[in-house]
């Protein structure tokens, strides 16, 4: 028997393991199989699967688990920083921390937690808080996966100093491909993006929309908030929604870089693509008591249903 979302339980549809570190690991299901995997350390998620059990994010077989090297693969939340371009450590602190579950969060101003099973999460600032970035902060991260197995991440910065702070942000989300040959991304063409590849300078996008056959490091600007990864060799469409996160920023290292990777395999550059929505180009900055979300919706539906849920208007 199936249950109906009005009776849904969200308590009773997650458990916490421990992984091999002894790191705590949130398992999210829904009543139709599908779920989603979500750990302490960095408020990562490391595993989303549809109701047929098909793993949707990519993770590297020789991802390093320990901490505090972040794990290759699934989505981690960077924060403060996204990038290299400050003196806080590449794609920010927080996804090296071990988070805590927080049982009363604050409600979120849409509310929509029917028939989903879900897990907040708290990131406070520690006793040996970087002294590249002293700052009093909350951040919060709701993970949830819907009846319909959408996954979505909400996060809320709160700024709980007595001066001013800023910060970037990103959903640095490794999508699981057959093979990015035969892979298209939709919603970016027209767009300026700046190449990190060269320097961050930026450029104009043609007409088409992307295809991948080479090394690509680029952040969007101003993007839609609704974009589409289409895998056609798998016959699966990634929908992603965005809010409050106006770029997206795109990565493959593809072969030489791969090789240089030591938590990366040679070839598994193949089987991936980075589609990040972050606020990467400008800072987001808060007053004492001010609170900035951000969120992120991934469906993965079957090519032949991707009319319905993409809609290249929906600004
Ligand atoms: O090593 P990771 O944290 O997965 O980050 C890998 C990459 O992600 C980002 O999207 C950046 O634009 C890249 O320059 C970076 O190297």
């Amino acid at each position: 028997m199936g249950h109906s979302s009005a009776v849904w339980d969200h308590r009773a549809a997650i458990e916490l393991i421990k992984d091999w570190n002894g790191i705590d690991q949130v398992v999210l299901r829904n009543p139709q199989g599908a779920s989603a995997r979500v750990s302490l350390h960095g408020g990562r998620v490391i595993s989303w699967r549809n109701d047929l059990g098909e793993e949707l994010l990519f993770s590297s077989s020789k991802a390093i688990f320990k901490s505090p090297k972040a794990m290759r693969g699934g989505i981690s939340i960077c924060f403060p920083q996204f990038g290299n371009c400050s003196s806080i450590e590449q794609q920010g602190f927080a996804r090296n921390k071990i988070w805590m579950i927080e049982d009363d969060a604050p409600p979120l101003l849409k509310n929509d937690i029917r028939g989903k099973s879900f897990i907040d999460l708290l990131l406070k600032p520690g006793e040996e808080e970087p002294k590249c970035w002293p700052h009093g902060f909350e951040l919060r991260l709701r993970v949830s996966l819907a009846s319909d197995g959408n996954l979505a991440l909400i996060s809320r910065v709160r700024n709980i100093n007595g001066k001013p702070f800023s910060f970037l942000f990103g959903y640095h989300t490794y999508l699981s491909l057959s093979d990015i040959s035969e892979v298209r991304l939709e919603g970016l063409e027209t767009l300026d993006y700046l190449d990190n590849l060269c320097q961050r300078e930026r450029f104009t996008e043609q007409g088409d929309a992307l295809t991948f056959e080479s090394e690509v490091d680029r952040v969007y600007l101003c993007s839609p908030n609704c974009i589409a990864v289409l895998d056609h060799e798998r016959k699966r469409t990634y929908v992603i929604r965005k809010e409050g996160l106006p770029d997206v920023v795109v990565w493959n290292p593809w072969e030489k870089k791969s090789k240089a990777m030591t938590d990366f395999g040679d070839e598994e550059y193949k089987q991936m693509l980075c589609v990040d929505g972050a606020a990467v180009e400008k800072l987001i900055t808060l007053k004492p008591g001010e609170e900035w979300t951000g969120r992120l919706e991934l469906a993965a539906v079957p090519s032949s249903f991707c009319s319905d849920y993409f809609d290249p208007q929906l600004k």
